[in-house]
């Protein structure tokens, strides 16, 4: 038997929203007192972490993402391509429209933008500051989001009673990838991004086969820097350890099939948490015995 409350998932959400819609104050009810929020911008992450959903069953990391222009201007048009990438990197996203105020044309704007990722990106809509209104106009408002997009979900919460907020967290959950906690609770800033990239891909390479590669598989970040002469590409050079070659030809798969699949699952996540485009090098090494050697342990840093 199977229970669904064994997995975990882990995975990025953000929020859109026009200015003062109420995104900020809702990532910290949802992340909650426990958790601080970091602002820590490493040299290759371009998405700012807002903050980190800790949960039992789930990790949720909510980025920040830049806001949505008018595109006047080339650079306007190319900032709105950014925010694109952004959402179909992520792994959900919610739209918050506040409860106090009728839907304008700005959000009619977002929703437009929206509605070009969303066959991808799964949008929750979300009303928020539901304290403020009479339930009446809520259940006015939420059928006026009805009409703006077609979402996955909409959800009335109020970060400010935390009503509905711990729901609104599992819709969002329910969004995101089975996956591992990426990172250490209560301690966001000092876990070095190349630990998290490895990860990630770690956690792609096992996926169908754990069972044939238990603990036999150890990543290694080999070098990751943004590359010289463009603003928005890292390359990232990785090295796979297995102890046998029957284990790296499990991992490279029929013609390299399983290989590259490893490397295109892991690249969407790498990227919506770099807040990058990525060049992914998996080079995979036999590590004889890696598990019982100390000198190849420390240097597959274990
Ligand atoms: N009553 C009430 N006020 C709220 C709620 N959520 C946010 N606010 C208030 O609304 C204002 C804007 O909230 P923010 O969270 O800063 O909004 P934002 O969308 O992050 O704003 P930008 O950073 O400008 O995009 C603040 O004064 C908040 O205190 C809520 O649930 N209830």
């Amino acid at each position: 038997m199977t229970s669904s409350s064994e997995t975990h998932r882990s995975g990025f959400a953000c929020f859109v929203g026009r200015p003062n819609a109420g995104k900020s104050t809702l990532t910290n009810s949802l992340v909650g007192t426990k958790v601080a929020i970091t602002s820590s911008k490493p040299q290759t992450t371009r998405h700012t972490i807002r903050g980190i959903v800790h949960r039992p069953d789930a990790q949720l990391i909510i980025v920040d993402t830049p806001g949505l222009h008018r595109p006047r201007t080339l650079l306007g048009e190319r900032l709105n391509d950014l925010v694109h990438t952004t959402w179909s990197e992520v792994d959900v996203i919610g739209f918050c429209v506040p409860a106090d105020q009728k839907i304008g044309p700005g959000d009619r704007h977002i929703a437009q933008e929206l509605a070009k990722v969303a066959r991808r990106t799964p949008v929750i809509g979300i009303v928020t500051k539901t304290d403020l209104v009479a339930r009446k106009h809520v259940a006015e408002q939420l059928v006026a989001m009805q009409e703006l997009m077609d979402f996955t979900e909409i959800v009335p919460v109020s970060a400010v009673d935390h009503f509905q907020v711990d729901l609104l967290s599992d819709l969002l959950v329910r969004q995101v990838p089975e996956g591992p906690q990426l990172y250490p609770e209560g301690e966001i800033t000092d876990q070095p991004e190349e630990s998290l990239v490895a990860e990630l891909v770690r956690e792609a390479a096992l996926e169908g086969v754990r069972d044939e590669l238990p603990h036999s598989l150890a990543v290694t970040i080999d070098e990751m820097a943004p590359r010289e002469g463009y603003d928005n590409l890292v390359d990232i050079y990785v090295s796979l350890h297995v102890e046998r070659s029957s284990q790296k030809a499990i991992v490279i798969g029929r013609n390299g099939e399983r290989l590259k699949e490893v490397g295109e699952r892991s690249r969407r996540q790498i990227q919506a948490l770099l807040g990058s485009k990525i060049y992914l090098d998996l080079q995979v090494k036999i590590a004889k015995e890696w598990q019982r050697d100390p000198k190849q342990l420390r240097k597959l840093g274990f």
